[in-house]
């Protein structure tokens, strides 16, 4: 038998602590946190994603500001938008949905976010603290979700194998960072990996962030390997994972399914994340609340 990953409840649970949080602290005169969310076109999905998290910000009693711009948006006029909300005083996070139109370079989108209020935790001095393993940056909401899953699950990471298929920017490379910090022995395969099997199999945790819809199969996983599974496709109606969930879940001691899984813990992890802002911006000590 094995142990389901269950990031919808444990997010649930994490969720009803910020709300109580917030609640306790606006009772006491303070303003609400406040998150601005930018969305640069129409793609289907990133509108699904953002309205997601606007709704989890809502549900827990923080702000969320949303500033939709049309697909032709030119890089100055983003850029400016970006500059009024870091001297904005009552917003404490800024979060610019990816990926951006071909036109519009996101490094330099990244760049212009101050680090301050980055709760994405893409720009390049919050990226470094995370390689210098310096507390009180952003750490990116999907590896830290997944950090918090685990944690919770009471997975060890230290001298343990953790496998990563896929080194994108916004989940493979931060992760392996994260769990190098853990104290894992860590291993990143990406497209250019021969054989990426010989590597899979020896996986104490692997962790999959291709979105090649079931990538991973039974025989590519250890026998009682703990498996996480990020990638998210959309076959038809269905949303499928990078793992053959249905195969493999026998053969491992835990694993996460989609949905249901590190998807509610991303969102999970950017409330944290804003409300990190927001304490850091406010000057809040944790003997404050
Ligand atoms: N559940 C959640 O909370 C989240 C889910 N996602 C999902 O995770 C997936 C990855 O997202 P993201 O990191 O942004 O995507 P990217 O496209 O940035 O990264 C994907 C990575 O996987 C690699 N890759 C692609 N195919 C293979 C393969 N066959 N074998 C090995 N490596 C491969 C890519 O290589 P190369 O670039 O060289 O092609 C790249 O390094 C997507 O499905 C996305 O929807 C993303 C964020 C949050
Ligand atoms: N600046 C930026 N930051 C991001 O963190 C970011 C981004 N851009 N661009 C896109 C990816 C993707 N991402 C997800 C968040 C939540 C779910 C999620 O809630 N998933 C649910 C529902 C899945 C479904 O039914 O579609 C689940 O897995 O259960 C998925 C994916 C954040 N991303």
């Amino acid at each position: 038998m094995h142990i389901l990953l269950d990031g919808k409840s444990l997010s649930e649970s994490i969720r009803d602590q910020i709300k109580t949080y917030v609640e306790r602290i606006t009772s006491r005169g303070y303003r609400e946190p406040s998150l601005a969310v930018v969305l640069v076109g129409d793609d289907p999905a990133s509108h699904i994603y953002v309205k997601n998290k606007r709704k989890a910000c809502e549900r827990v009693g923080i702000k969320s500001l949303f500033y939709h711009l049309p697909q032709n948006t030119k890089v100055p006029e983003l850029l400016d938008l970006i500059a009024s909300l870091n001297s904005d005083e009552s917003v404490d996070g800024i979060l610019v949905q990816l990926p951006l139109p071909q036109h519009i370079p996101q490094e330099e989108v990244i760049l212009s976010i101050s680090p301050k209020k980055d709760v994405d935790g893409f720009h390049p001095e919050n990226m470094g603290k995370l390689v210098a393993r310096i507390e009180g940056g952003f750490i990116p909401c999907t590896p830290l979700g997944i950090d918090l899953l685990l944690k919770h699950y009471n997975i060890d990471l230290k001298g343990k194998n953790v496998v990563i298929v896929g080194a994108g920017f916004i989940v493979g490379r931060p992760l392996a960072l994260l769990m190098l910090w853990r104290d894992a022995t860590v291993c990143v395969c990406h497209i250019h990996t021969k054989d990426i099997t010989q590597y899979t199999k020896k996986a104490d945790i692997l962790i999959s962030a291709t979105g090649v819809p079931h990538l991973i199969k039974r025989d590519m996983v250890k026998e009682g390997a703990v498996v996480v599974d990020v990638g998210i496709s959309k076959v038809g109606e269905k949303v499928l994972g990078d793992v053959d969930f249905e195969r493999v879940k026998d053969k491992v001691y835990a694993i996460t399914p989609v949905p249901g899984g590190v998807g509610p813990m991303t969102v999970t992890a950017l409330l944290l994340n804003t409300l990190q802002a927001y304490r850091q911006n406010m000057n809040l000590k944790d003997g404050d609340l």
